[in-house]
């Protein structure tokens, strides 16, 4: 189950983060971030329930704004672009939910036509056929194009909101905890897939998880979130070689030690 090795290009960083802070009134969430993502890596975020992953994310995608500090993506700072720069960012990065977001009252095909249609304006009829049936096809689901989310099981629900996200070709992609309430086959299928997606589409990913054997997967490089700021930063091995005892029970706890 070790992860082969990517194409990685350390030099440039698609996501630079440099002092970020983030409360919520009293509740002072991330507390000085740094993080780079470079180019064509699985970076894994790890981090217990509530101390800011998602929040992270949430900035990342110019959903929240920071307090302090500065965040870059794709050499732009956030906090100093136009709202039209920040939606032509936000098609450049692709957003996976944990719910896998689906429009529940529309076939897959039409789930995946949706943004498709939203964000490239210019798409003949063949040209948005073409794509949606690539795409279903990069995440082994062609033959579920005409079937409802309802049909599908939660590892199928999974793939099509991967999917869906893909569609719009992002540079980067942003999952949310991709394989919480999966049985652990389909867990493994949808960390193969964020693999898949990384080499055939050369995403630069984050991939936020408490399942520690998809970040062991995925991950070229693991962050771990503690109080607020990454404390413990590496390969898997190297994050978890450690008595600290807000890290030893992540791995005690998946592993059964
Ligand atoms: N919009 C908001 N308003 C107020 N507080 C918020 C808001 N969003 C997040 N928080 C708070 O920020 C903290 C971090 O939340 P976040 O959802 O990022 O945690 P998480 O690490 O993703 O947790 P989990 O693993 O359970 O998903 C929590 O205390 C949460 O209550």
């Amino acid at each position: 189950m070790e992860k082969a090795k990517a194409a990685i290009d350390r030099k440039n960083a698609v996501i630079s983060i440099r002092g970020l802070k983030k409360s919520f009134e009293a509740n002072e969430v991330l507390r000085g971030i740094d993080l780079d993502l470079y180019q064509g890596e699985n970076l894994v975020v790890l981090g217990r329930s509530g101390t800011g992953k998602s929040v992270l994310i949430k900035i990342i995608s110019g959903l929240l704004k920071p307090d302090e500090g500065e965040v870059k993506v794709f050499g732009q700072e956030l906090t100093h672009i136009t709202e039209k720069e920040l939606q032509e960012l936000r098609i450049r990065i692709g957003f996976s939910f944990q719910n896998s977001a689906l429009y529940d009252s529309m076939t897959v095909r039409k789930n995946l036509e949706f943004p498709l249609v939203r964000n490239r304006k210019k798409l003949s009829r063949k040209e948005i056929d073409t794509a949606i049936e690539t795409t279903l096809d990069a995440v082994g689901l062609l033959k579920a194009i005409n079937q409802m989310p309802s049909e599908l099981s939660g590892g199928q629900r999974k793939r099509i909101g991967i999917a869906r996200t893909l569609i719009l070709n992002p540079e980067i992609m942003l999952y949310d905890e991709p394989t919480a309430g999966l049985d652990p086959l389909t867990c493994i299928e949808i960390n193969n897939l964020i693999n898949e997606v990384q080499e055939r589409y050369h995403t630069s990913s984050i991939i936020i998880t408490h399942d520690l054997t998809c970040a062991k997967m995925t991950g070229d490089r693991v962050a771990m979130l503690l109080d607020g700021k990454f404390e413990r930063e590496g390969s898997f091995d190297e994050v978890f070689n450690t008595d600290d005892e807000r890290v030893k029970p992540f791995f005690d706890y998946n592993f059964i030690k």
